[in-house]
């Protein structure tokens, strides 16, 4: 459920909309809008913890145990995330607003506001804003200030925002508002004012992530696979329903795919409703992945038989008529909801041209004898994570059921699309829809086009966050499964998410020994809230596919990290052993560790992010060593300097770019651990920074 689609539940119809009273978008306002800002540093300082919370559990008996947990460490993390708002630095400062309208409905005050230009330009749906009759300033007591959350930009520099004037819910569970004189004086002076009353307004932070989670959090009562979410094990396994992947295209798996990435496609085939894949670093997930797609897009229920050319159906399912046919196929296999609107639309045997060809890879042939395909959604929860698979996809294609390699109709959808995933972000491929329909004189709207982009791709790509936007409410064709990769990296509400969307099958990807998710709550992470659900189904002793032999790290480096995090059991596959001719020089690997004495950790800030001079000059001089002797690193991208800290990667950028002139990111890459997760290079510097 898109938190939007859920705020215009209440069928009022207008943009932005009101939300519908007793929806969870309306608890989860009412609670946040009626805090008090001041009060939240304060706690937030005296590292005050509310009484109560309660740590997150490996099951859970009933959807009441697992909110009455969940809900409360939610709240926690959006209190701090508000705590946090106002450190980053945020362009934004207060600014006046007149207030053209007030009316109220559900207990909220709806806002019509008119501000500068500048700052309606900042601002965007589900922005905190604080209001107060006056600046928040040294030596002023503020008497009347509260929360709003923006609902819409409206035209001529205006914005709507909704507050919650009626009190604190201070008890989740009674969730009765208590009077609070601040939230009364703000009330009275909104009410009382006729025309242009001014407000001070600041933007302290977007909450449209945790909105979306807060949603699918309440969501999960629907969904169909609710007691497994609860109970994190599979009751009603559905028997004899696996998938029949066609031969040729078995073979391909066979052939370049290792047991334990075969094995997880097994897994997917045999129609688990959730299937776990752990992959250590290098172990292939993506690649077992791709191999999920083909799979999973041109297998036939095993009721089907298949054949080399493509799909025949057996006699006895010949003879019905196409809708029975249909009937058939979605009682065997949970993945089709439907006849695939691409196969009504697409011409036959032939190539729409979804997307430009970038290189030398074909896009898909329809084949006519094909009469179904699954809808797959692919989720990650950041945007560079989602484009380095995106990327994948692109560059290797998927095959298909003769092993014929192809570029799927895929779409890459949300915000800050990476520039080499362009041609098929959302965004492109509605402008060139739009240029088509203009040359053919016909008109079109985007949110349609949208939509049918959306029904059309055989895979879309989303960040875990933007899959609850609205723009996949008018999606008219529902997922049948959803991938999750870095699924480890995600607190459990993030993972919901996209289940929402009416999927049937959900494969998550990823690896708890590795980066958890980020919690910023110290709390909320006290209790587990960072715990993925990943995380929680291995504890709670759910069956996971380990990925265990690794393609990326010489056998000296993968040594440590299997003994020490894996118990011994990642293997190394053989391409590893390969000698790299630096290797001559014992001080240029596998690896090495330099040991600089003179260098000191400082924060150039006074706080927040490290720095150490020291490190980054010897890192530079190593690299101009390297490169000297070995001017085979320089002939591309080869080598990448990693650290934990932002500060530090700025320091080393400009003393690369001083040294090495201004083109020095193309042969190397400086970066930070959470920016280069999931890439390769033939060498990694890492700098630690920490030295005390
Ligand atoms: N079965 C295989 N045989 C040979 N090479 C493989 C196999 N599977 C994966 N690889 C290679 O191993 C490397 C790592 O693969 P991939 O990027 O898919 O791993 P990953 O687990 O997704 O990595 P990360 O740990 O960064 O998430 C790639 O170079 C890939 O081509």
């Amino acid at each position: 459920m898109a938190v939007e689609k859920a705020a215009s539940s209440s069928g009022s119809g207008g943009a932005g909309a009101e939300i519908a009273a007793n929806s969870p978008l309306s608890r989860f306002s009412k609670v946040v809008l009626g805090w008090d800002y001041l009060r939240l540093l304060t706690d937030s300082k005296e590292r005050k913890q509310p009484k109560g919370l309660k740590s997150v559990k490996s099951t859970y008996e009933n959807f009441n145990e697992y909110i009455s947990i969940y809900e409360p460490l939610l709240f926690e993390e959006v209190k701090a995330q508000i705590v946090q708002g106002r450190d980053e630095e945020d362009e934004t400062d207060w600014q006046q607003g007149l207030i053209a309208s007030c009316d109220e409905s559900e207990g909220f005050h709806r806002l019509s506001v008119a501000v500068l230009e500048t700052f309606q330009n900042k601002v965007s749906e589900n922005d905190l804003l604080l209001l107060s009759t006056v600046k928040f300033a040294e030596g002023v007591i503020p008497k009347a200030y509260a929360f709003a959350l923006v609902e819409n930009r409206g035209g001529q520099g205006t914005i709507t925002i909704r507050t919650f004037l009626a009190g604190e819910v201070k008890d989740l569970e009674k969730a009765v508002p208590q009077r609070s004189q601040r939230l009364l004086n703000l009330s009275s002076f909104v009410q009382s004012t006729t025309t242009n009353a001014r407000l001070w307004m600041i933007k302290i932070c977007s909450l449209s992530t945790i909105m979306r989670e807060y949603v699918a959090l309440h969501s999960v009562p629907q969904l169909p696979f609710k007691d497994l979410i609860l109970l994190a094990a599979e009751r009603n396994k559905i028997e004899g329903r696996e998938w029949n992947v066609p031969a040729p295209l078995m073979d391909y798996l066979q052939t370049n795919l290792n047991e334990s990435q075969l094995d997880a496609i097994h897994a997917g085939l045999s129609r688990r409703s959730f299937v776990l894949i752990q992959g250590p670093p290098g172990t292939g997930k993506t690649q077992t992945i791709l191999g999920l797609l083909s799979a999973v897009l041109h297998s036939a229920p095993s009721r089907l038989q298949s054949n080399s050319k493509g799909y025949s159906v057996r006699k006895q399912v010949t003879g019905l008529e196409f809708e029975d046919k249909l009937d058939n196929w979605i009682k065997a296999s949970p993945w089709l909801l439907g006849t695939n609107p691409r196969d009504l639309i697409l011409p036959i045997d032939g190539d729409d041209g979804f997307y430009p060809t970038g290189n030398e890879l074909k896009p898909e042939i329809v084949n006519s004898n094909r009469k179904y395909r699954a809808h797959v959604l692919v989720c990650a929860p950041s945007n560079s994570a989602l484009d380095e698979i995106v990327l994948r996809v692109l560059q290797s294609g998927i095959h298909d059921e003769n092993s014929i390699v192809y570029k799927p109709k895929i779409v890459r959808i949300g915000l800050k699309p990476h520039h080499s995933v362009q041609a098929v972000s959302m965004d492109y491929l509605v402008q060139r829809k739009l240029s088509a329909s203009v040359a053919n004189r016909g008109g079109t709207d985007r949110e349609r086009l949208r939509a049918s982009i959306l029904d059309e791709s055989a895979i879309v790509f989303s960040t875990l966050s933007f899959s609850g936007s609205s723009a996949f409410s008018r999606m008219s064709r529902p997922f049948d499964v959803v991938i999750i990769d870095e699924a480890a990296q995600a607190v459990e509400p993030a993972i919901l998410v996209p289940l929402a969307h009416g999927c049937r099958q959900v494969f998550l990807v990823g690896d708890p020994v590795q980066l958890p998710a980020t919690v910023i709550s110290p709390i909320a992470e006290k209790f587990g809230y960072g715990k993925s659900l990943f995380k929680r189904f291995q504890e709670a002793g759910f069956p996971v596919q380990m990925l265990n032999i690794q393609y990326r790290m010489h056998p000296e480096i993968s040594l440590f990290p299997s003994k020490e995090f894996y118990g011994g059991f990642l293997q190394d596959g053989e391409s590893v052993n390969r000698k790299s001719p630096w290797y001559t020089y014992r001080c240029f690997g596998p690896f090495c560790f330099f040991d600089i004495v003179e260098g000191e950790e400082s924060q150039p800030s006074g706080c927040g992010s490290w720095v150490n001079e020291q490190e980054a000059e010897f890192i530079t001089t190593l690299y101009h060593q390297m490169a000297t002797r070995f001017p085979e690193l320089k002939s591309g991208p080869q080598v990448a300097v990693i650290s934990p800290y932002r500060n530090q990667v700025k320091i080393l950028s400009e003393r690369f770019k001083s040294s090495f002139g201004e083109n020095f990111d193309q042969v190397i890459d400086i970066n930070t651990v959470d920016g280069f997760q999931g890439r390769e290079k033939e060498v990694v510097i890492f700098s630690c920074v920490r030295a005390n």
